[in-house]
This record gives structure tokens, C-alpha cells and sequence, in this order.
């Protein structure tokens, strides 16, 4: 992690507080090595200078979706990131290609529906936001690309959200790798279907997660060449036997006695069961209940996951029988025996349990009774029986109820398998693959010296050499029967006083501490030896086998005499190594990939970040660790041909087509890569590196892609175009005659309305003039007649004018003459 640097007066600095980890403050002063830090809870501290770190000012407010970008990479600046992520909601955050999950401890759908898994099917690593579906993507992409197998790692304490993790990570590579059927259904229903199951019998209630699973597992999704699903496996590891007839308050038991318990009356009946509180295996622990749990209705849902993943009504039967015989097993107390040192029933509650279970099992009362309270021993000179007194027959009693059970719980596994198509693949262990790292390097004779690797073979070996490693002592302890955690330990301390990895506490009488790479832990002693001599007892075995039903004897196949001389002495630990040493073959040929979940509260609850406890667990973890090295060193690396296959389109004025390492240097040089390695066969990057690479790959891809697009845009366009003017023509041609039609038709129209509006206003002219000629002629006439009337009357005035005139002149005349 990164160290002190630059702190003055003023700086922004991280202080450890023992309340949350680390608490932000301001240095007020300095006084040699010693600041006095002034902090957010409005403290003053004095601290040593070399145990403040600087706080990057201009940090993003939202966080870095990469650790690995932050601008000072140090405990509290990881710790800082997260928390502020995970108070956006954003639980997802990578460290380089480690994922980190916080458990939200609420469901987010939105996160896990088909929309998402389209956005980050073949989006590049880093592009999109981090998310369980990148590194399955990313996973998927690998194996198809380079014809690899691959692996996630997923990995957390209890409650930590590895098994949703890993429903999440079946979900997204079904809906990439498609459908294979097998009578109808797929084979990630089927391990999803298989998930009820194992949980009704691996699954136990703890004080750190109401549903935890109590064995290590490892399930294991097969691709054809084609990239489909074509089977699966599910591995499990040490399952946690010691629960069978151990538990303590606020634990409970394996969920399968409690749904039993809570079975229709019928079965209740037939398996002779009743309240859970009447049985010692149960009624150790207060608790019985899980909330949100029903477990009469988990019961109905068992039986029904069992007839989905192939458990046939008669082996279901058998299982429930078994169970239920554990269950009265454990009611079966003893007293001492007349012999000495002999032990025999208590009373006749005992001895009803021991008839019920001989009875669940199918087994002789008398063999059974005798299998608890004896132990024959094979000498030289013949086979010794030996009593065993009561506690030693309580204990015998418990090995048998462990011993069923753990191999009832290996029988599902295997049937759950043959349901759904066995694999051999599996896991590693994420120190190892450290490791494995340096020796390429070496190989590859390129400059590593300051990548500072953590090499943890010492504790390794310390834990598991043969012969003088922890378990290999504690094996030798568990054959000697007067040993005791007492003398185990007393054991251990002698022998690895002087080693630089093993120290005994003070004051400590059997606890012993280990310093791994992550830091110190300390181990209590006084269950070793119990938990690692869980061996099947030679007359455990023979009882069962002689079982009347096959279901049961098949459970308890006899073993050669050489495998059972062995197997007598193969413990526990033992056997635990031997199956990570096959994991471990397994994992050199499978690249892996790394998801680590983190629970960020004890108290199971939503939006609740507790510093410390994460701090923890990403200190355990070997997440800093991790985030230190991929920084240090070249976590990617290429062979020449893959990155020229990859990368070659970045720059291919530059490609030697005749030596590929030239041609690798000379990309690398062009798109301005700094501190990169080249080794005799590969390429080596920084952290962020490849990134980079894929954003100009990506870039050009899309830039090449957006000029296809063009292309074919004109093309087409140009079709539609030359057709819509083609139609156009045609529809204006034929538009264009239909109007001068219909203006013709209007001139027309128009020209003879003209015509007869003339002939109108001819015939109205010609009527006028008519009428206007005849009142003419009228008043011509009229005028006429006057004229004439006034003539005649002018000239009969005149006449008679002229006869006065005369007959004056007359008159005159007369009077003259
Ligand atoms: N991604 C998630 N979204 C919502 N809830 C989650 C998520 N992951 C975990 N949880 C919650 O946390 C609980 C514990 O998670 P899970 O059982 O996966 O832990 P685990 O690591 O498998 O524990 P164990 O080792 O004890 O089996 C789950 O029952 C679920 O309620």
C-alpha cells in the first residue's frame, strides 16, 4: 500500500480510529516524525507521520468504479471508495480484475433482468459499469475466443452473498451460452432446481447468516465447441459434520431435521418424530426457527426439488428415514454398565430409540446397540473386544449420526450430478495463483524485481507438509487414543518454536497463532482432533452395510482391506488437502477469474456499512494485497499471436509481417504504452494497459463499423431515393394530364358560359334597343298625332282667327258701306 508522502501543515490526511477504522482530518502540525491532526468529529490527535496517508482532495464524490484509479491507493482510501459506492447503491466496484461485491441485503432487480445482461453481453471489461455480468461476460468471451477453459472464484465469508453471486453468474452464461435440453430442461434449471436441496441438507442457520451454507462448493457450467451448455457439475468440499450433533444457541441444525419435523402428520407418524424440542441433536440450541422461513412449507418444496432433480420416491423415503434415525440416534443415552469401564441403555426411552432407529435403518437392534458400546481391535494375536463407557459410547454414538449423514449428503451430490452430467473441473486458491505469476515471469526472463510477491509456500507448507506440517502432526495425534488437544498442542509448540510463521499466544495453553501473508491468526486447538477423526468406524460400517435396505448398505460400500487399513488413518485435514491439491491441477489448466463478496454488516440489514468489519474481511481476503500487486506488477499478459491477433488493427502501418515480436513492441510503442515488458513469448501489461488497448481497439472497430454503416446507409437510401423519384415522375405525369384535362374542361366551360353570356347581353341589348324603338316609334307617333292635333287646331284657330278676321273685316266692311 501506498506510503506517506508530501504531509505538511494543511494536508488532508487519513487517521486510524479505532470507532471507524479511519476518520479524515486536517494536519495542524508537525513536530518531527509526530503530527497533530485535527478531525472531521471535530478531535485533535497526535500520531506518528508514518501512520497518516494522504487524502486525495479531488476524489470523486460518487467513488472510482476502479480501485486501481484512485489517486492514492492505501487502506483508508479503498475502504473510503466502497463506502461511498455502496451508499449510491452501486455494490459493484473492480480492483483491477478482481471484482468486489458488497452485499446490499436488499434485492435490486433492476441489476440482474434480461436488460442488463443484453447491455453487458460483448460490452468490453471496464466499459460499462462494474457488475457481476462483466466478469462472466468477460469469462464467457475468453473461453470462446481462446478456447480455454476458465473459472470464477468466488469467494467471502458467511452471509457474504456467494451463493446469489453465483445463481446470478448460472443466469448470465445460460443466457449466453443458450439452451441445451435435457428432457426439457436446461441444465442451469437444473442446477438452479438442485439449489433446494443441497440447501434443505447443507445448509444450517449461524449467527452470521440465517442460510449458510456449511460446505464448500464448487459448481462447474460446460460449453461445447459451439458455446452452448452441455453440462455441469457441483463439487462440494468438507461438509461441516460436527453441526449433526453440535449446535448452540442462536444456531440451529441442518434445515432438513427441522422440516422433517414439520412434515404432514403421516410422515410425522411413520418416522416416529413429533416437536424438534424432544431431540438432544435439536434441543442443544433455543432456536428453532428462522424467520421468513416455513420450514413445513420448505419441507413440501424439498420433496418436490427432489422429484425435478431425479430422487425417486422410494430413495426420498429412504433419506427422510435416515434423517429421521439420526434424529432418534442422538436420544439414545447411556449408563454404566456391571462390567467395569462398560456402558449400557439408560432407560426405556433409550432403548424405544435405539428399536426406532434400527428400524429407520433397517439394521440388526443387537448390532447396533453393540456397534455403539464396543470397539473390536485387530492384535497380532487375535481381535480384542473393548466396552466403551458411556461418554466414550456417547461419542461413538455421535461419530455414527456424522458419519450417515455426511455420507447421505455425498449421495445427493453424486445423484444431483448424474442428473444433470458430471465434470472433473474446478477451483483455486487465490495466494497460489501469486505464485504461479512469479514463475511465469522467471520463464519468461523479464524484469519483475520490484513486483514484491508474497510468497506464502512457508505457511503452506507449514500447515500441510508431509511429513511435519499441522496436519500431518495432527493426524499422527489422532491415532494415538490418549491424545488430547492438550498434548497435540504441546506437540505443535516444540516443534515450530523456532519456526518464523507459528508463535503460541501468551498465556495461551492449546491456542496457537499462524502469521499469513494477510495477517495474524489465531486457532484454538481444542476441536482439532474431534473434528479431524471423523473416520468411519470399522463396526459402523459393517452394521450398515448389513443393512436390509439397499439404500442404506449402498451408503456403507465395504472397502478393500488395504483402502480400509488406510482409510481408517486418512483424516479429515487429510482429506481436505487432497481434494485442493486436485483443484489445484485443475486450476493451472483454467484461467481464472475473481469475484470477492463482502458483507457489510453483522446485523444483515440494508444500507449499514461497518468500516471495520469490511475492513477486515478485505484484509483476509487478500484484496489489498491483490490491488497492490496488480498495480506493482503486469497483470495481463499476451503471447505474441494472441495480442497481434487482438491488437494488430491498432496499428497496422507498423506490422513486421515476419517477427511477431517486433510487430508487439512496435504497437505497444505506437499507441505510447510506458513501463510494459516484452518476454521471449509474451507480452506483458500494466494494470490499465490492456484497457487502454481495447478503447483504441474499440474505437477503430467502431470507426470501421460507423463507415459500414455509412455505406450501406447511402446504398440504400439511394434505392429508396431512385424508386420515390421513379413514383414521383410517374404520379406528377399523370397528375399533370389529369389537370390539364380538367382545366381544358374548365375553359371550355368557362368559353361558353362567356359565349352565352354575350348572346344574353345581345339578346337583353337587342330587346332594349327593340323596346326603346317601339316607345320611339310611340312617342314619334304620339308626337306625330300632337303635331298634327296642334296643327288642326292651329289651323282651325287660324280658320276661325281668319273668319272672326273676315267677319270683322266684313263687319267693317259693312259699317263702312
Ligand atoms: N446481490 C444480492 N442482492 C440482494 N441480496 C443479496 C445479494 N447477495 C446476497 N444477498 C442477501 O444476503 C443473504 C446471504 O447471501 P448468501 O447466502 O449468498 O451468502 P453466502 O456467502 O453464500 O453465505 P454462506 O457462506 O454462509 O453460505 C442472501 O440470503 C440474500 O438475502
Amino acid at each position: 500500500m501506498g506510503t506517506p508522502v508530501n504531509i505538511i501543515v494543511g494536508s488532508q490526511v487519513w487517521v486510524e480510529d479505532p470507532e471507524i477504522a479511519w476518520i479524515h482530518g486536517e494536519v495542524a502540525e508537525i513536530n518531527g516524525k509526530k503530527a497533530k491532526i485535527l478531525t472531521i468529529d471535530g478531535k485533535s490527535v497526535v500520531k506518528e507521520i508514518s501512520s497518516i496517508y494522504p487524502k486525495d482532495t479531488e476524489a470523486p464524490p460518487a467513488g472510482v468504479d476502479d480501485m486501481t484509479k484512485l489517486a492514492y491507493l492505501h487502506e483508508p482510501g479503498v475502504l473510503y471508495n466502497l463506502a461511498c459506492r455502496f451508499s449510491l447503491n452501486e455494490i459493484y466496484t473492480y480492483t483491477g480484475n478482481i471484482l468486489i461485491a458488497v452485499n446490499p441485503f436488499r434485492r435490486l432487480p433492476h441489476l440482474y433482468d434480461i436488460h442488463m445482461m443484453e447491455q453487458y453481453k460483448g460490452a468490453a471489461f471496464g466499459e460499462l459499469s462494474p457488475h457481476l455480468f462483466a466478469v462472466a461476460d468477460t469469462c464467457y468471451r475468453a473461453m470462446i475466443n481462446e478456447n480455454g477453459s476458465q473459472s470464477i472464484l468466488v469467494s467471502g465469508e458467511s452471509g457474504a452473498g456467494k451463493t446469489e453471486t453465483t445463481k446470478m453468474l448460472m443466469r448470465y452464461l445460460a443466457f449466453m451460452g443458450g439452451r441445451s435440453n435435457t428432457e426439457g430442461r436446461t441444465v442451469e434449471q437444473q442446477v438452479l432446481e438442485s439449489n433446494p436441496v443441497l440447501e434443505a441438507f447443507g445448509n444450517a442457520k449461524t449467527v452470521k447468516n440465517n442460510n449458510s451454507s456449511r460446505f464448500g462448493k464448487f459448481v462447474e457450467i460446460q460449453f461445447d465447441k459451439n458455446g452452448k451448455i452441455s453440462g455441469a457439475a457441483i463439487r462440494t468440499y468438507l461438509l461441516e459434520r460436527s453441526r449433526v450433533c453440535q449446535v448452540s444457541d442462536p444456531e440451529r441444525n441442518y434445515h432438513c431435521f427441522y422440516m422433517l419435523c414439520a412434515a404432514p402428520p403421516e410422515d410425522i407418524k411413520k418416522y416416529k418424530l413429533g416437536d424438534p424440542r424432544q431431540f438432544h441433536y435439536l434441543n442443544q440450541s433455543n432456536c428453532y426457527k428462522v424467520s421468513n422461513m416455513d420450514d413445513a412449507k420448505e419441507y413440501l418444496e424439498t420433496r418436490n426439488a427432489m422429484d425435478i432433480v431425479g430422487i425417486n420416491l422410494d430413495e426420498q423415503d429412504a433419506i427422510f428415514r435416515v434423517v429421521a434415525a439420526i434424529l432418534h440416534l442422538g436420544n439414545i443415552n447411556f449408563v454404566k454398565g456391571k462390567e467395569f469401564d462398560s456402558s449400557k441403555l439408560k432407560d426405556d426411552k433409550s432403548l424405544f430409540h435405539l428399536r426406532t432407529v434400527a428400524e429407520l435403518l433397517m439394521c440388526n437392534e443387537k448390532s447396533l446397540q453393540d456397534s455403539l458400546c464396543q470397539r473390536v481391535i485387530v492384535t497380532p494375536d487375535g481381535n480384542i473386544t473393548k466396552l466403551l463407557d458411556p461418554d466414550a459410547a456417547a461419542l461413538s454414538r455421535d461419530a455414527l449420526a456424522k458419519t450417515v449423514y455426511s455420507k447421505l449428503f455425498d449421495w445427493i451430490v453424486d445423484k444431483i450430478n448424474n442428473s444433470i452430467g458430471q465434470d472433473s473441473n474446478a477451483i483455486s486458491i487465490i495466494g497460489h495463483v501469486f505464485k504461479m505469476e512469479q514463475e511465469v515471469y522467471t520463464k519468461e526472463e523479464i524484469n519483475w524485481s520490484y513486483v514484491e510477491f508474497v510468497d506464502n509456500q512457508d505457511v503452506l507448507d507449514l500447515i500441510e507438509k508431509k511429513p511435519g506440517g499441522i496436519i500431518a502432526l495432527l493426524d499422527e495425534a489422532c491415532m494415538f487414543p490418549k491424545s488430547t488437544h492438550e498434548t497435540f498442542a504441546q506437540k505443535m509448540y516444540q516443534t515450530y518454536k523456532a519456526h518464523k510463521r507459528f508463535r503460541k499466544p501468551k498465556l495461551a495453553q492449546t491456542d496457537f497463532t499462524i502469521n499469513h501473508y494477510a495477517g495474524d491468526v489465531t486457532y484454538q486447538a481444542d476441536y482439532f482432533l474431534d473434528k479431524n477423526k471423523d473416520y468411519v468406524v470399522a463396526e459402523h460400517q459393517a452394521l450398515l452395510w448389513a443393512s436390509k435396505c439397499n439404500f442404506v448398505a449402498n451408503l456403507f460400500p465395504p472397502l478393500h482391506e488395504e483402502t480400509s487399513k488406510q482409510s481408517k488413518f486418512s483424516s479429515i485435514g487429510s482429506q481436505f488437502k487432497q481434494q485442493l491439491q486436485s483443484l489445484m491441477e485443475t486450476l493451472s489448466t483454467t484461467e481464472p477469474h475473481y469475484i470477492r463478496c463482502v458483507k457489510p454488516n453483522t446485523v444483515l440489514q440494508p444500507g449499514i456499512f461497518e468500516n471495520n468489519n469490511v475492513l477486515n474481511q478485505l484484509r483476509c481476503g487478500g484484496v489489498l494485497e491483490a490491488i497492490r500487486i496488480s498495480c506493482a506488477g503486469y497483470p495481463t499478459k499476451r503471447t505474441f499471436e494472441e495480442f497481434l491477433n487482438r491488437f494488430g488493427m491498432v496499428a497496422l502501418d507498423v506490422l513486421d509481417g515476419s517477427d511477431e515480436k517486433k510487430s508487439s513492441i512496435a504497437i505497444c510503442d505506437k499507441m505510447g504504452l510506458k513501463g510494459y515488458q516484452i518476454g521471449k513469448t509474451k507480452v506483458f501489461l500494466r494494470a490499465g494497459q490492456m484497457a487502454e488497448l481495447d478503447a483504441r481497439r474499440a474505437e477503430i472497430i467502431s470507426k470501421a463499423a460507423r463507415r459500414l454503416q455509412r455505406q450501406i446507409m447511402t446504398y440504400l437510401t439511394r434505392k429508396v431515393f431512385i424508386t420515390q423519384r421513379k413514383a414521383t415522375i410517374h404520379i406528377q405525369k399523370t397528375w399533370r394530364a389529369k389537370l390539364a384535362r380538367k382545366l381544358y374542361e374548365q375553359m371550355r366551360r368557362e368559353a361558353a358560359s362567356i359565349q352565352i353570356q354575350k348572346h344574353v347581353r345581345a339578346h337583353k341589348e337587342r330587346m332594349h334597343y327593340s323596346s326603346l324603338q317601339a316607345s320611339t316609334i310611340v312617342i314619334q307617333s304620339g308626337l306625330r298625332a300632337l303635331a298634327a292635333r296642334n296643327e288642326y287646331s292651329y289651323r282651325r284657330r287660324t280658320k276661325a282667327s281668319i273668319k272672326v278676321q273676315v267677319n270683322t273685316y266684313l263687319e267693317d266692311l259693312r259699317v263702312c258701306e
